[in-house]
């Protein structure tokens, strides 16, 4: 069985006890990928954590199946400015015990796959806002591909660049992660291949 993630009748409310949403069903399936999508508000980034198994939802379940591993893409890129491209994602082989020279070859095959070869020795720094978003990518499959949560990923960035990170999203699904993108904007919400609208799960509160 290829990995997916099934939500079933999913609903959650935060302390104050008002829900988000209600009722929601939906299949992340692998080499496919899913915006989630709503109104500023509505539970883009809670889902996410849901998903990750972060945040325990109030009702439903998030049935995982051939999931081993998770990868976190934040908003905005975390990284070390003196530090190069091919650090940032050795880094987490290293932390993990992966012998040095393993983690090199790695990280400049995965660098490869992601447009960054070019840039491999390039200080983080010095990288424009889709470089960098296309290394927290880079960085985040280092260590996990069965599901990658990406959240809001093409919010900072001029279209051109927002571009280059879509199509590296796209690069993941064919690989055959489940990827689950929140999203506003709407060119990359037409490039999914399924969505979550949670304005349409609060209309079941
Ligand atoms: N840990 C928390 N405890 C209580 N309330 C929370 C918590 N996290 C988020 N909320 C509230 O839940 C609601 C949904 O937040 P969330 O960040 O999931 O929405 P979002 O759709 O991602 O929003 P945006 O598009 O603005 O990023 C908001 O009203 C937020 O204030």
């Amino acid at each position: 069985m290829t990995s997916h993630v099934e939500l079933r009748d999913l609903g959650h409310a935060y302390d104050n006890g008002h829900f988000l949403f209600r009722h929601g069903n939906a299949d992340l399936k692998s080499g496919r990928i899913t915006a989630i999508v709503g109104p500023s508000g509505s539970g883009k980034s809670t889902l996410l954590a849901i998903l990750a198994g972060w945040v325990a939802p109030t009702e439903g379940e998030v049935i995982r199946h051939e999931i081993k591993d998770l990868g976190w893409v934040p908003q905005l890129p975390i990284g070390v400015s003196r530090r190069t491209v091919l650090d940032h994602v050795m880094l987490p082989m290293l932390i993990r015990g992966f012998p040095r020279r393993r983690a090199q070859v790695r990280a400049e095959s995965i660098l490869q796959e992601f447009g960054l070869a070019d840039i491999a020795d390039k200080p983080y720094g010095q990288l424009s806002g889709g470089e960098a978003q296309r290394l927290m990518l880079a960085r985040a499959v280092a260590t996990a591909r069965d599901l990658m949560l990406v959240d809001e990923p093409t919010a900072s960035l001029d279209r051109a660049s927002a571009r280059t990170v879509i199509a590296s999203i796209r690069h993941l699904a064919m690989q055959g992660s489940v990827v689950a993108v929140a999203t506003h904007d709407l060119e990359l919400r037409d490039v999914c291949d399924d969505v979550i609208d949670l304005g349409r799960w609060a209309d079941n509160i």
